[in-house]
């Protein structure tokens, strides 16, 4: 099957003071969340003048990528798409049909299933597809890639990078976070065999090998950036109460693998970078963050090589025997009952 251009597909997020409650407006429609807590997040974003760094990494990892290609021999040009903000999927996909473009691979920059990381990515595939009507072009998500030995090299030498900055690096606990979900959504997306929870047991999976390659056994698997009602439950512990809780045990350090991410977007840098940060300062304790693996070259080649695994139909090459699920055509699920959304709740 041959394809003619490549879907960069992402989360979004603003690039000025007067974009970040349109942006949030946008992530958080029909979803439940208070305004108390948008009001807060929105704080954080007007604490970097309101821009997210996010859009700009993503530019940065094309450019990567299209080098890689380029030096590769592979003729895709890319594109780039956003959910929540500019440039938002439907305007870039009605851009491909006019440009030509009939058949396309989408790389959501996202490595994990669940409804938030894997089927939320088809629906906004499905919903540029609606909007840009007859000619659409077909568009074949790429797989899930957590367990991708350079996505987990990546992050294991971001680890040994971060762990060189504190003064007793041997003596730091290594604490890998992601992103919370409610635990009702955790527990619905991934089909029967494995009984859901694909989300949180790909994260738990991606943390053993980059843990493994470390060398290092005892870790934990901890998440951040709780949203929606306090009555909902949503995965925990929360990072900054397990600094705490190390705290009390007598660990003199952390550093931080911010395992859920491939980018240093704005919940990495104000949720551990400042939030957890400061906990740590607060308690005397040593800090560090390893940084996310898009900027890292092995993640332009990772991509060129999910792309090339793909139209050749090669076994794809992974470090777990999970499954690669996620590829899929025009926004279908990727198994029946995978990451279906939790029932929303009403605001
Ligand atoms: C699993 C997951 C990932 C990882 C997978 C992936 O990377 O796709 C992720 C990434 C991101 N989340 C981001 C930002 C936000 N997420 C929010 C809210 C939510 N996230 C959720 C989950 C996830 N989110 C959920 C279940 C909600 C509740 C509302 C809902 O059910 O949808 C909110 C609303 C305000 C609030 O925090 O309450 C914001 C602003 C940004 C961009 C940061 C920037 O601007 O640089 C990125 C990359
Ligand atoms: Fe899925």
């Amino acid at each position: 099957m041959s394809y003619d251009a490549l879907l960069w597909l992402s989360f979004g997020g603003p690039e000025g003071p007067d974009e970040v409650m349109p942006f949030l407006e946008n992530v958080t429609r029909g979803r439940g969340v208070p305004r108390e807590r948008l009001e807060e997040v929105s704080q954080h974003y007007q604490h970097f003048g309101g821009v997210s760094p996010i859009n700009q990494l993503n530019r940065d990892a094309i450019a990567a990528v299209e080098k890689q290609l380029d030096a590769e021999g592979v003729r895709l040009p890319v594109y780039f798409g956003n959910r929540n903000w500019r440039p938002m999927v439907e305007d870039t996909l009605a851009r491909m049909a006019a440009d030509g473009v009939r058949r396309a691979l989408v790389f959501p920059t996202s490595a994990y299933g669940g409804y938030s990381a894997c089927r939320q990515y088809d629906e906004d595939i499905e919903r540029a597809r609606a909007a840009c009507g007859e000619g659409a072009p077909d568009l074949v998500k790429l797989r899930q890639f957590f367990d991708h030995p350079l996505f987990v090299a990546a992050f294991a030498d971001a680890v040994r990078t971060a762990r060189q900055s504190l003064a007793d690096p041997d003596a730091a606990r290594l604490v890998f976070v992601a992103h919370s979900v409610p635990v009702s959504a955790d527990a619905a997306a991934g089909p029967g065999e494995e009984g859901g929870h694909r989300y949180s047991r790909q994260i738990a999976e991606a943390s053993r090998l980059v843990a493994a390659e470390l060398g290092v056994e005892s870790y934990d698997v901890v998440w951040q950036s709780r949203s929606g009602p306090p009555q909902v439950p949503w995965l925990e512990p929360d990072i900054v109460d397990h600094i705490d809780a190390l705290h009390a045990d007598g660990v003199p350090a952390v550093v931080l693998c911010p395992v859920g991410f491939v980018s240093d977007h704005l919940e990495v840098i104000w949720d551990l970078d400042n939030e957890a940060a400061e906990r740590a300062a607060e308690l005397g304790m040593g800090f560090a963050r390893a940084a996310t693996p898009g900027t890292d070259p092995r993640f332009a080649e990772l991509v060129v090589e999910l792309v090339r695994e793909h139209v050749a139909d090669a076994p794809a090459r992974k470090l777990s025997d999970f499954p690669a699920a996620g590829c899929t055509l025009n926004g279908a699920p990727c198994a029946p009952l995978c990451c279906e959304p939790p029932a929303r709740r009403p605001a």
